[in-house]
């Protein structure tokens, strides 16, 4: 063990403490804090890890320079691939990481403010979502397909500058390379934990050429896409919609080309991808779990819609102040799916929107409850998340009752975790409401 490491549970040689992790890590983690304390230490396979289990230790530690860094060791993405690790939003460190952080906040900033391209992008969106649902004609139907495929579509309008047809080739080559690659940063992250694994089973070693075949694929995709942005802004009056890539190429001409140079953009979109479509997609799915679990609270919702505003029009951003309580759903009720310590919550193991309302039934954001992280590191994509939860969300249970086909069960106990913790697949039917 390290010097100074803290006390944590005993480990075995080189897998350390993974196989005690299970298939539900965040709930092994949260009964060590209670034996080892706020801070312990464990191993993932022979990789020391502090977990720290305590609001303001976690919110003093993420706001210091010093834990910024990250691992650029990678199985798949290594230095001499076409896309290696290092490059980036998520995997960056540095001034490399400083600037394009800077960089991405503003830039989707300028996106959400004026006119507001981003919201009208987003509702547009939500209207193809729920005309999809409605032609399911109430029949079950499991959304995650066409939800991933919506929330996807934001990150293209947002980095492209247009979005794609369902059915358009090349939504379903990017999409797909986006989900392969996906999996290639599970595996890979389970390789670097338990290297050995790249040793024996055919199919690990199999799956990491392939995974860098992909990667490669991906690369020229994106090249593709740059390639073709580059000659539309060029031949076409641009549309006036501060794109990602638009906004990159500016910046280029602007500063020195080796900071803002192809590799940085490719590793950036592939991020923007990486972060904001699953994360924002399976908390939309999660809201949906909560409402059949609690009907009644689906219920209010509705209620409440109906009353402040009207089912019959689309939710906007300015209707979020006059519907708190659904926007308590939105935000904070999926996403504090398992609060780790009680020690901020009172039955933390309820879902219980009216936690994140005030006496006044105005929205508040309790300390601990940090799903988009603090400090340094935090999810620069956090204003347009909550932006997408709440239209993606509010305007589904505006326009649709949400039931479970007959004899089927449906429980947020059945879930699996691997980037982020997701419910297992399940059907429901949508009943529209008006
Ligand atoms: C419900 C939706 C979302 C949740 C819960 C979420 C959560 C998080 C969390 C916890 C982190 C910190 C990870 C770490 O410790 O390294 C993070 C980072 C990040 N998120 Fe999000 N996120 C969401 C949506 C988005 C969206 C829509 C975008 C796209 C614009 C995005 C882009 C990013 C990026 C680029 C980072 C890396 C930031 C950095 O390392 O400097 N996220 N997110």
């Amino acid at each position: 063990r390290p010097a100074n490491f803290p006390p944590g549970p005993p480990g075995i040689p080189f897998l350390g403490n993974v196989l005690s992790l299970g298939s539900k890590p965040a709930e092994k983690m949260t009964e060590w804090s209670k034996k080892y304390g706020d801070v312990f230490g464990m191993y993932s396979g022979r990789k020391p890890v502090v977990v720290i289990n305590d609001f303001r230790t976690l919110r003093k530690i993420f706001s210091e320079d010093s834990a910024s860094g990250r691992s650029t060791n990678s199985v798949v993405r290594r230095e001499n691939s076409p896309f290696p690790s290092g490059i980036g939003l998520i995997g960056s460190q540095g001034d490399l990481w400083k600037t394009h952080r800077r960089f991405a906040l503003s830039t989707l900033r300028d996106l959400g403010m004026g006119k507001n391209w981003m919201e009208d992008t987003i509702i547009a969106e939500v209207e193809g979502l729920c005309q999809a649902l409605r032609e399911t004609n109430q029949k079950p139907f499991d959304p995650k397909v066409q939800l991933t495929n919506s929330v996807s579509n934001v990150i293209c309008a947002i980095i492209f500058g247009k979005r794609f047809e369902l059915t358009d080739p090349k939504f379903s080559r990017l999409t797909r390379l986006v989900a392969e690659n996906m999996a290639i940063i599970k595996l890979d992250f389970l390789c670097q934990i338990i290297p050995f694994l790249l040793w024996f089973p055919n199919s690990v070693r199999t799956q990491i050429l392939q995974g860098r075949a992909n990667i490669t694929a991906l690369t020229e995709f994106m090249k593709e896409m740059i390639a073709d942005h580059d000659v539309s802004s060029r031949t076409e009056h641009h549309s006036g919609a501060p794109d990602y890539l638009y906004a990159y190429q500016k910046e280029k001409s602007k500063t020195r080309e080796e900071t803002f140079d192809e590799l940085q953009l490719v590793g950036s979109l592939f991020d923007l991808f990486a972060a904001g479509t699953e994360t924002t997609s399976t908390t939309i799915l999660w809201a949906m779990v909560f409402m059949i679990e609690n009907p009644d609270v689906m219920k209010k919702v509705q209620k409440e819609i109906d009353d402040k505003v009207g089912r019959d029009h689309v939710l906007t951003n300015a209707d979020r102040s006059r519907l708190p309580y659904t926007e308590a759903n939105d935000t904070g009720g999926p996403a504090l799916r398992k609060p780790c310590a009680s020690r901020y919550w009172k039955n933390p193991e309820h879902f219980e929107p009216n936690r994140f309302l005030d006496s006044e039934q105005k929205l508040i954001r309790p300390d601990g409850f940090v799903p988009f992280s603090i400090g340094k590191r935090a999810c620069l994509g956090e204003a347009l998340a909550k932006m997408e939860l709440f239209l993606f969300i509010a305007n589904l249970l505006r326009c649709f009752t949400l039931e479970l086909p007959t004899g089927e069960t449906l429980s947020h106990e059945d879930y699996h975790s691997s980037l982020v913790d997701s419910p297992n697949p399940f059907t429901l039917i949508f009943t529209s409401r008006f």
